[in-house]
């Protein structure tokens, strides 16, 4: 039995109810062997189709980043160039085939959605993906998320859908990432050119030693190998968010899943989503500040309450809704006690100041909520839980 062939033995999966399932082009390009009209091989995707089905049957949410679109393009034109500037061409001929791919697999209203690693650092773009993703899952659609390649482009390679998987996990707060492969998971060394390579069942810390192991070359049919993976669980476990790496080939490995048993390898988060995310806003750039009466500070201390515009008493600094806000106490005027996510932009916070919550919609004409920082967005600073 060669090393490739090794089962990983089950462990349990961490438990879900929203998670990213990312699919490689290993999976889905059709070979010439066994050719298929639209480029894209169904053999393995059913099943992963099932799994999703079966996810939203159990109450789970699932966003999808599919890779494919070069593959499928490739079917419908002779291309025999197969530089960078081809592979996009080939990308947006086979983005519409993909989508359709899937969602006559899963039978659910499929979604596109097209993202840069670009779209991802810049504030307003990164909340407007959110908002959409968010939209769509809350009205039962399946997200199905590609790199932007017409857009997008490395001067190595097209495309890393690893690393985008991992963003959109933690855009869409998700609890998992899944990145299923053409591998049972995760060796201590490329198993094609080194037989004695052994599975890792669970990675506590992606180290450089991790990282050197997993520097071999990609399958004949993917693009970052597994590299870009654990770069891509890095990122996760920052984010607070474990991955699992396991082999989409195999039907069993997959029904596991919906048991909740793993057979590939877990990475394990930093810490959790809440934490992970309190530690981001803390050092975040702030972009202004809010002063706040007595009441309003001692609501956030002791209740651990969103704010609301009443107890806000002057808005300092030019910020969009989004960016990170300081809330001050305006008596004593001591350091910031609170930072969080502003929830409009300082133009419409300064007309809504004083205000009762239930007058915002008629001072500014729309509303995104009661509060001007949400207490998911927002924490409190130099108090023990922040020592
Ligand atoms: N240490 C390692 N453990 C497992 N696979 C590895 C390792 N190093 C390199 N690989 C290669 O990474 C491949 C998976 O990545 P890739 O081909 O990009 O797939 P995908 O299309 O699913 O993203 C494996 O098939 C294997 O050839
Ligand atoms: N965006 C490209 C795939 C890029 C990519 O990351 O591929 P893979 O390593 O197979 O997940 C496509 O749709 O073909």
């Amino acid at each position: 039995m060669s090393a490739e062939q090794t089962v990983f033995a089950a462990q349990p999966l961490p438990n879900w109810k929203r998670a990213v399932l990312k699919v490689g082009s290993s999976l889905l390009a059709g070979t010439d062997k066994l050719p298929s009209e639209d480029g894209l091989d169904p053999r393995y995707a059913a099943v992963l189709a099932r799994f999703i089905i079966e996810a939203r049957s159990q109450g789970r949410e699932v966003v999808l980043v599919s890779s494919g679109a070069v593959a499928a393009g490739r079917r419908r034109i002779e291309s025999t160039n197969s530089g960078p500037v081809q592979r996009q061409a080939l990308a947006a001929l086979g983005q519409a085939t993909l989508v359709s791919f899937w969602q006559r697999l899963t039978g659910i209203p499929a979604a596109q959605v097209l993202l840069s690693h670009d779209d991802m650092l810049n504030r307003r773009r990164y909340l407007n993906a959110r908002n959409t993703l968010r939209e769509l899952l809350r009205v039962g659609a399946l997200p199905i998320v590609n790199e932007n390649d017409t857009v997008a482009i490395d001067k190595l390679r097209l495309g890393d859908n690893d690393n985008i998987a991992a963003a959109v996990a933690s855009l869409v707060d998700a609890d998992l990432l899944m990145i299923a492969t053409d591998i049972g998971g995760l060796y201590t060394a490329h198993p094609k050119y080194e037989p004695s390579a052994a599975p890792i069942l669970k990675v506590d810390r992606v180290t450089d030693e991790l990282l050197l192991a997993a520097s071999g070359d990609p399958g004949e049919l993917g693009t970052g190998g597994m590299l870009t993976k654990l770069e891509a669980a890095s990122k996760a476990s920052t984010a607070g968010i474990p991955t699992v790496l396991f082999c989409g080939r195999d039907a069993d490995v997959i029904r596991a899943l919906s048991d909740g048993r793993l057979h590939g390898t877990l990475l394990m988060a930093e810490s959790d989503p809440l934490t992970a995310r309190k530690q981001w806003l803390r050092h975040a750039p702030s972009c202004g500040s809010l002063m706040v009466d007595g009441g309003a500070a001692a609501a956030l201390h002791r209740r651990g309450a969103s704010l609301l515009p009443g107890g806000v008493v002057r808005v300092e600094g030019e910020f969009r809704r989004g960016d990170v806000i300081e809330v001050v106490n305006e008596q004593p005027h001591g350091p910031a006690l609170a930072r969080g996510l502003a929830q409009y932009g300082a133009a419409d916070m300064r007309r809504i100041v004083r205000r009762h919550s239930n007058e915002i919609e008629a001072v500014l004409g729309f509303t995104f909520g009661e509060s001007v920082i949400h207490r998911d967005d927002l924490v409190l600073l130099n108090t023990e839980e922040n020592a």
